[in-house]
């Protein structure tokens, strides 16, 4: 019977569309009993989805490879397995179904504890735990934007947890706008609408990840609006996530854009400096990997991006450091991580630096190089002379050739000056934060 449900997804998945396995069967959990399997969802909407349209298919193909008639059940729940691995000789964890009648996608392991707050996310954040807190009262709908990797899907389900642990009753349900999408259109196929808008008029909250993934999806947006207004009108807390701000995303409806915006919407920035080492340090911690200080401000300085790739970065660390027993060190991070933070650099040149600051004060790329010392221009060749030091591994001396011919001290004194004007002026320090984003995008 082991075998039996392995080899009934790997049949599945030459009979159906990827995306169909990948949305629905995937994410099923499996428990085998002597005579059958039960098969465990997150929730009851893909419960609704299995047992409407696999289940007599997969019920077909587990007899067939078991071998013998089998009872193939279906329900809402989870197998929880012990999170560490087992030690040598302890009995293998005990695994059993749980769960509430109603539980909801939501990943349990994001929390606003585990968020770490920084300059760049503290307004979403803030945002997400009074929604979390009040729902469908503080803001409707709470739209988080920004860049891939920065954080908006672990808010979103920080908030639906907290929900969940406020109010265990409550009824939250996650979705990816693909998941959305796929069901939206087997209902259509399969003229099952009504079931389909049925199942969210019984959800207290919904949180819809990626909205941006229905741009162009003329009938998706069409039945998105409508259940919008549905839960909007019964008060019902709605949190979007978006890669950009709606109304920058193209082929969505005006009017759809219009509402998406009716509450709330924050913006997630890419993370600074520090708030960059504080996440390597909080994640290395939560996997007990020793990260030394100056290895994550290596990595937090040279890494800009987002924070997927820093952690991606601190698992690379961390299993080669396992796997070659060596301490996660300086060199052995320069070592490890060597095309990674190449990568990384190539992305930003001197040039491009100067080109961004040129447009972003509006002067010509000849003024900002030329030897003139006015104002209106030493202040912008400070600056990005500092940035190029700080975003660049070029040498002083280096940095100097490349703005005309300076010398090595000049350039020094740029860093100088910037550094201390970051700490008084504000108007200066906002400048500097604009220009690091631009140039880590
Ligand atoms: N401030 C933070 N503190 C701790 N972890 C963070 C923080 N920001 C992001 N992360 C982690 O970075 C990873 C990527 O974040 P997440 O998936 O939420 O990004 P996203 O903005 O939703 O991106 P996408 O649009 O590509 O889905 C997650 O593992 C998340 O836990």
């Amino acid at each position: 019977m082991d075998a039996a449900w392995p080899r009934c997804l790997e049949r599945l998945e030459a009979e159906l569309p990827a995306e169909e396995v990948h949305t629905w069967l995937r994410p099923l959990q499996v428990e085998t009993h002597a005579d059958g399997l039960t098969l465990y969802a997150p929730n009851e909407f893909v419960v609704d989805q299995v047992r409407e349209h696999y289940l007599a298919r997969i019920r077909e193909l587990v007899a067939h490879f078991a071998g013998a008639p089998a009872a193939v059940g279906l329900a809402v729940g989870s197998l929880r397995r012990s999170p560490a691995p087992a030690a040598p000789g302890a009995a293998p964890a005990a695994a059993r179904a749980s769960g509430p009648a109603f539980t909801s996608n939501l990943d349990p392991h994001y929390s606003f504890e585990n968020f770490v707050e920084g300059r760049s996310n503290q307004l979403g954040r803030a945002a997400a735990l009074q929604v979390a807190q009040n729902p469908g009262k503080a803001y409707n709908p709470l739209l988080l934007y920004g860049g891939s990797g920065l954080g908006k899907t672990h808010l979103m389900h920080a908030a639906g947890n907290l929900m969940r642990q406020n109010n265990p009753g409550m009824r939250v349900l996650y979705l990816r706008s693909e998941q959305f999408f796929s069901a939206m259109m087997k209902a259509l196929q399969e003229k099952s609408m009504d079931q389909f808008k049925r199942q969210f008029q019984q959800v207290d909250a919904l949180l819809i990840d990626d909205i941006q993934f229905f741009a162009g999806k003329n009938t998706t947006q069409e039945e998105f609006f409508h259940t919008f207004n549905a839960l909007f009108d019964g008060k019902q807390q709605i949190i979007l996530t978006c890669d950009r701000y709606p109304r920058e995303v193209e082929n969505l409806e005006t009017r759809l854009k219009t509402r998406l915006t009716w509450g709330l919407s924050v913006a997630i920035e890419p993370p600074d400096f520090e708030t960059r080492a504080a996440i390597l340090t909080a994640k290395a911690a939560e996997r007990s990997v020793k990260l030394p200080e100056d290895v994550a401000y290596l990595i937090a300085k040279r890494m800009r991006s987002n924070v997927r790739d820093l952690e991606g970065a601190l698992n690379t660390l961390a299993a080669r450091s396992n796997f070659m027993a060596r301490p996660i060190t300086a060199d052995f991070a320069q070592e490890t991580l060597r095309d990674l933070l190449r990568a990384q650099q190539q992305a930003v040149s001197i040039s491009n630096i100067q080109k961004t600051v040129a447009d972003y004060y509006q002067l010509r790329m000849a003024d900002l190089l030329s030897k003139r010392r006015t104002r209106s221009l030493a202040r912008p060749r400070q600056m990005a002379m500092a940035l190029s030091k700080e975003l660049t591994e070029h040498s002083l001396p280096e940095i100097g050739d490349a703005f005309g011919g300076r010398d090595h001290t000049t350039v020094m004194h740029a860093c100088k000056v910037m550094r201390e004007l970051r700490e008084i002026d504000g108007k200066l320090r906002e400048d500097w934060d604009k220009l690091l984003r631009k140039l880590s995008e």
